[in-house]
């Protein structure tokens, strides 16, 4: 049988990521509820807005199975906001942020400064042969990156260059960006045939 990738559906872009997972050739549903999240195997947790999404994960009680599933191993994409749900630590939050963890990576909310409230970027990628344009909203960085955390690309251009921007820890992968408005599937299917090597 074929991996389900779940889409976290309570905040984000949720109808983008599950058209995405299609188009790369995966099968894809929203998931609101612990029982649908203990039906799928895998997740995407899209961009939005950390806080509330940690606020509406507790009220859902997905929050505690999530941190159960990503401690277990279920590979987890996290894009903007579910980047920073995914990391171990994050400089920039409110008082008593709490994430789910998984990723050891610090990433600095809202990092490209509140006035430069989104941008675009061509970013390159080792696994892709073309640049992979991107969208940047109130978009996090990664700070810090683990031993064990891969850096998947940084900006190369204007005053943020250098600064790592898409990450991949064993099965958990994350991008401060928004890979669901572009119509350009690739980073959703190199996540599906991470899930599908299981
Ligand atoms: N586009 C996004 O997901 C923005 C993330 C948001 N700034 C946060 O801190 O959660």
């Amino acid at each position: 049988m074929s991996p389900v990738i779940g889409v976290f559906a309570l905040q984000g872009n949720v109808r983008e990521h599950v058209a995405m997972l299609t188009q790369a050739g995966a099968e894809a549903r929203p998931v609101r509820r612990p029982s649908e999240l203990a039906q799928v195997d895998a997740m995407v947790l899209p961009g939005g807005e950390s806080t509330t999404m940690e606020k509406l994960a507790r009220a859902f009680e997905l929050f505690e199975p999530l941190q159960k599933r990503i401690a277990d191993g279920m590979p987890v994409f996290g894009t903007c906001a579910g980047m920073i749900l995914l990391a171990n630590e994050i400089t920039g939050g409110i008082a008593g942020q709490e994430t789910l963890g998984g990723l050891d990576v610090t990433v600095r909310r809202n990092a490209f400064g509140r006035q430069v409230d989104s941008f675009e970027a061509d970013l390159e990628f080792a696994a892709f042969e073309a640049p992979y344009h991107a969208v940047f909203i109130r978009a996090p960085w990664v700070e810090r990156v683990g031993p064990q955390v891969e850096v998947l690309s940084t900006v190369s251009s204007g005053p943020a260059t250098g600064r790592i921007v898409a990450v991949r820890h064993d099965r958990l992968l994350a991008t401060s960006f928004h890979p669901e408005l572009t119509g350009d599937a690739r980073l959703h299917g190199y996540f599906a045939e991470l899930v599908r090597e299981l």
